[in-house]
């Protein structure tokens, strides 16, 4: 098939850019077609066959990562999302689905070396048969494999409980909750790959979006998909949801829950209303011959009509514009002497004032045009602004967003996106002439004999202030850069350039972490609301993060969500797991920790925090990826500490970019919001009574950093131990250095 595809391509790509524009087009639809069967038929190499059922009827069938037929049509292989598969997940002993036999195949490369069967129907076995039944060998062995710190697809081993999320309907909201190492994230993933398969046609126009908390995350899972032979889907994080900005930066956790409640989208309506302004005094304007008066009722009348247009303020502007002019021509007219003039006229007239230049200024003071970035950070720079549109919110709360410039947060993301709803496009033909327009200002500033350029630029620095160009020229830059859509440009590239776009399908990771805020900008992106929402409540660590998902979803779909629960753990062994839930239950007692399926035998230790680069060392001896979770405010100390004894430690800043090195490095030191969702073979805590008290959700952060162990755990600290958290951690074993026991 390859090597069919390989030379269909070809063909295609050989024909040469000749022909009318349809042919050309046709031929760029071909050749985009072959180029991903392509890709997809050498990404399924690893695990290609993994499968074989056994029917009572139909004989043997083998389930692969995609499908395959002979040239006589005859199925080689079944491809694991069609129906046909389903019992290779579903069937067991008392629900054989029509099986006898299920076996596993494990290879490397083209060589099978292991299989693993499971019999389902007992009446054809021999005693012999089931005394050497195993169907759990291949899971467990799967669980039991050393982390490479990318995660790898679960074709082959997914489980019952989880096929049935894979598989569920594609319309409508679907919310996965499941604790720690319960598979959410890999299934969220697998059950992308299943809806392009059955919905192929309306999932690659409309494009299947995924969500992650942080960029080390989705490196960490942006194989799965690629390795199931889906290579267009988009992965991003809230921070880079507004086309053209990548916001990594984190707030203080008490900006952050004010920037992410549900009160910020009036204040930011307000923002924009306080830049419709009406002065209390007249404003004149010196035309030379003759000087008008813009006063309250020409500027009510005109403000008036274009909030009547219901238009967002960047198009309501055009409104406004004209009525305020078609007010002042008529004064001009009387100023000239003219008396009554016909309509004619009047739009010549209108037309003439629009050029002159304090007409200009003293409309982009009344109504500017303006950006997201420009309107934000304009209110955040200022504290009557802030007092004006937040009145909503306490003294204090506004004191905590004030802020001069400076780097977006992802905070600041579903602000942006909401002033854009707000202020509505600029229009392209304005971007292109108010860019002109600044281009020959500076032209002229640059001119302008030596005395003079200085004020010259300083006008021209105030035109651009004014209109909010500076950053419009940006963005026309960016708009620019983004038109030139190429014919290979994947639906998943024009889906991440388009603020406007409307997603097929939305998958939310980490779901209990987005504040109000974030929902709204993701609910725009999928106005069908076909969603995956995969979390758990116990986890959440974000102050502005969910207490139950009732309370994100009534706003947008009361009553018409599903739920579906994950219950077993594959993670975390259960030694490990004991420790967890102790911690689990300090939160809340009626909380419930999944059941883990497996054991190892290792006991989870403590140690003091002098120890630590020791003990890191020695983990690192062991094999496997060592990660150590700290306080925020210890990790520059905690980081040094270890990079200086161990070689190849990666500290992972907040922030981290997608190019971090933390998921390669053979130890990672991160805080508990870049640990989300991750995992490692042994994880030490360090200060875990910090970590606890950092923040307000402090002890959820806890229990996340507890159940990241794939293997083996460690606590280490100096300080006691609150009461608190005294009974869940002081009765560990205590370890100084070398290896653990049990392993
Ligand atoms: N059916 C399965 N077969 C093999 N491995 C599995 C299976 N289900 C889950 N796993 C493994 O268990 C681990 C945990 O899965 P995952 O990260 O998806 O859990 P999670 O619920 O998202 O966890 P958390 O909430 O802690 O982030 C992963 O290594 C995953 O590959």
């Amino acid at each position: 098939m390859r090597e069919r595809t390989q030379s269909q391509l070809k063909e295609v790509l050989g024909a040469g850019a000749v022909g009318t524009l349809q042919n050309r087009s046709e031929r760029d639809t071909f050749a985009g077609m072959y180029a991903s069967r392509l890709a997809r038929l050498w990404a399924v190499e690893r695990g290609l066959v993994f499968g074989r059922l056994d029917h009572v009827d139909e004989g043997r069938l083998y389930i692969g990562k995609l499908g395959l037929t002979d040239d006589e049509q005859e199925r080689l292989l079944i491809d694991w999302r069609a129906p046909v598969a389903q019992p290779f997940y579903r069937a067991t002993p008392a629900a054989p689905m029509g099986l006898t036999r299920r076996r596993h195949l494990q290879t490397k490369g083209r060589v099978v070396v292991g299989v693993d069967d499971d019999l389902l129907d007992f009446d054809t076995l021999t005693d012999e048969d089931r005394a050497t039944l195993n169907g759990e060998a291949a899971l467990l062995a799967a669980l039991d494999e050393r982390r490479t710190g990318r995660m790898r697809d679960i074709v082959a081993t997914i489980q019952a409980e989880q096929d049935r999320v894979i598989r569920a309907d594609l319309n409508g909201v679907l919310v996965v909750q499941g604790g720690p190492g319960t598979g959410k994230t890999v299934v969220a993933l697998h059950r992308a790959a299943y809806l392009l398969y059955t919905h192929r046609e309306r999932l690659e126009r409309r494009g299947v979006l995924i969500l992650g908390p942080n960029l080390t995350f989705l490196r960490y899972i942006e194989q799965v998909l690629p390795s199931l032979g889906e290579t267009d889907v988009l992965l991003s994080t809230v921070g880079e949801l507004y086309p053209g900005l990548t916001a990594t930066a984190r707030e203080r956790p008490e900006v952050a829950a004010i920037k992410g409640d549900i009160r910020m989208a009036e204040v930011i309506e307000r923002a924009v209303r306080d830049r419709q302004r009406v002065p209390r005094k007249p404003v004149e304007l010196n035309l030379g011959r003759y000087a008008l008066t813009i006063d309250r009722n020409m500027l009510e009348a005109a403000k008036n009509k274009a909030t009547r247009s219901r238009r967002p303020h960047n198009q309501a502007r055009a409104v406004f514009v004209r009525s305020l002019l078609n007010a002042l021509a008529r004064q001009a007219a009387k100023k000239l002497g003219k008396g009554l003039i016909d309509d004619d006229e009047l739009a010549d007239l209108r037309e003439e004032l629009r050029t002159e230049q304090p007409v200009k200024t003293a409309l982009n003071r009344l109504w500017p045009y303006l950006t997201p970035q420009r309107l934000l950070l304009g209110l955040y720079a200022s504290p009557e602004r802030l007092d004006h549109a937040a009145s909503t919110l306490t003294p204090e709360e506004r004191a905590l967003l004030r802020r001069d410039g400076g780097e977006w947060t992802e905070s600041d993301v579903p602000l942006l996106d909401e002033a854009a709803e707000v202020l509505g496009e600029i229009d392209e033909q304005v971007l292109r002439a108010s860019a002109l327009q600044a281009e020959e200002e500076m032209a002229a500033a640059r001119q302008a004999a030596e005395h003079e350029r200085e004020a010259e630029l300083a006008y021209a620095r105030e035109v651009l202030e004014l209109t909010g160009l500076s950053d419009v020229m940006e963005a026309e830059r960016l708009a620019e850069r983004q038109r030139g859509e190429g014919p290979y440009l994947t639906t998943a590239e024009r889906a991440a350039a388009d603020r406007a776009w409307a997603y097929g399908h939305v998958i939310v990771d980490e779901a209990q972490e987005l504040s109000s805020m974030a929902w709204r900008v993701i609910m725009r992106r999928v106005p069908t609301r076909s969603m995956t929402i995969v979390g758990d409540i116990a986890q959440t660590g974000s102050a502005a993060g969910a207490r139950s998902w009732n309370q994100v979803l009534d706003p947008y779909v009361a009553g018409r969500w599903r739920q579906e629960r994950l219950t077993v753990n594959y993670r975390t062994p259960v030694e490990l797991m004991a420790v967890a839930a102790r911690v689990l239950a300090t939160i809340d007692p009626a909380l419930e920790a999944p059941a883990s399926v497996r054991d190892t035998g290792a006991e989870p230790w403590s140690a003091p925090l002098s120890a630590l680069p020791e003990l890191v060392k020695s983990e690192v001896g062991e094999g496997g990826k060592v990660a150590v979770v700290v306080p925020d405010a210890l990790l520059g100390e905690l980081g040094k500490a270890i990079s200086d004894m161990v070689e190849g430690t990666a500290v992972v800043s907040s922030g981290a970019t997608r190019g971090t090195t933390a998921l390669d490095a053979p130890v990672a030191v991160l805080g508990v919001a870049d640990a989300k969702g991750l995992e490692f073979d042994s994880v030490i805590v360090a200060e875990p009574d910090l970590i606890a008290s950092q923040s307000p959700r402090g002890l959820s952060d806890l229990y996340v950093a507890l159940t990241r162990a794939t293997q083996r755990l460690g606590v280490v600290h100096e300080r006691p131990l609150s009461a608190l958290l005294s009974e869940a951690l002081s009765g560990l074993p205590s370890r100084t250095s070398g290896p653990t026991n049990g392993h």
